[in-house]
């Protein structure tokens, strides 16, 4: 979960340079759910405020396990503020320059419940561009979107491998995270991974 972190951490500074965002610490709100997915999310916005960006986070569930209870403290003691509220599309649009969407990934499944319900449904309003590790939240994990109505992310942070809805990404930025599969699993699986440059966790595909 460390390096998937830094992995969405690298990418997000990748696909959104302070540079080209025009600011010295772009804002990023990196919206958790509550399993691993959230925790990368957590890991990342801790990554970015060492590479300069302002992360603000929005946990709205929080699984009580030792792992996620660090990871916060983690944030805490660094001053990375927990919103109480998720502000609204328009408030978004207007105090961030990335959204980190960390909600589900591949262990998502059925219709969206609740809190995650409206969050998702302010997020769809949003234009701010979204980053979505590893699955696009709400996406079905094969078969995405089919109705057209979710997520639009703009950064796709596939990790270890995409999954088979990342066919169906049309953002601008999709990138591979986590180079630690095992050649013989790689093999076993018929996954056909990029190679990685130099010593990079992330390639761009
Ligand atoms: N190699 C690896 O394994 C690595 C995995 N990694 C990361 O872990 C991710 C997978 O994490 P995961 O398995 O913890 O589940 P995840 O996708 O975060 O969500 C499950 C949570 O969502 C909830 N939930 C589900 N459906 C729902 C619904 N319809 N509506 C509402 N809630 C719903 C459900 O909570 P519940 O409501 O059941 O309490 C459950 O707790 C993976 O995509 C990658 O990002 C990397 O960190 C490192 C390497
Ligand atoms: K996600």
């Amino acid at each position: 979960m460390e390096v998937a972190g830094l992995c969405v951490a690298q990418a997000v500074v990748r696909s959104y340079p302070a540079s080209e965002v025009g600011v010295a610490s772009p804002r990023v709100l990196v919206v958790c759910g509550p399993g691993n997915n959230g925790g990368d999310g957590l890991v990342a916005a801790r990554h970015l405020l060492f590479m300069g960006y302002d992360p603000e986070i929005y946990y709205p569930k929080r699984t009580p396990k030792d792992i996620y209870k660090i990871l916060v403290a983690q944030c805490e003691k660094l001053n990375v503020r927990f919103l109480t509220e998720l502000p609204s599309a328009p408030d978004i649009d207007r105090d961030y320059h990335v959204i980190v969407d960390a909600i589900f990934g591949f262990s998502f499944k059925g219709a969206v419940r609740s809190p995650f319900d409206t969050v998702l449904a302010t997020l769809v309003q949003c234009s701010t561009p979204i980053a979505s590790v590893d699955v696009p939240s709400g996406w079905d994990v094969e078969n995405g979107d089919p109705n057209g109505t979710g997520l639009k992310p703009d950064t796709l942070v596939s990790l270890t491998a995409p999954k088979t809805c990342s066919q169906l990404f049309t953002g601008r930025h999709h990138y591979l995270g986590l180079r630690m599969v095992p050649r013989e699993l790689a093999s076993q699986y018929k996954l056909d991974l990029p190679p990685y440059p130099g010593t990079d966790q992330i390639v761009r595909l």
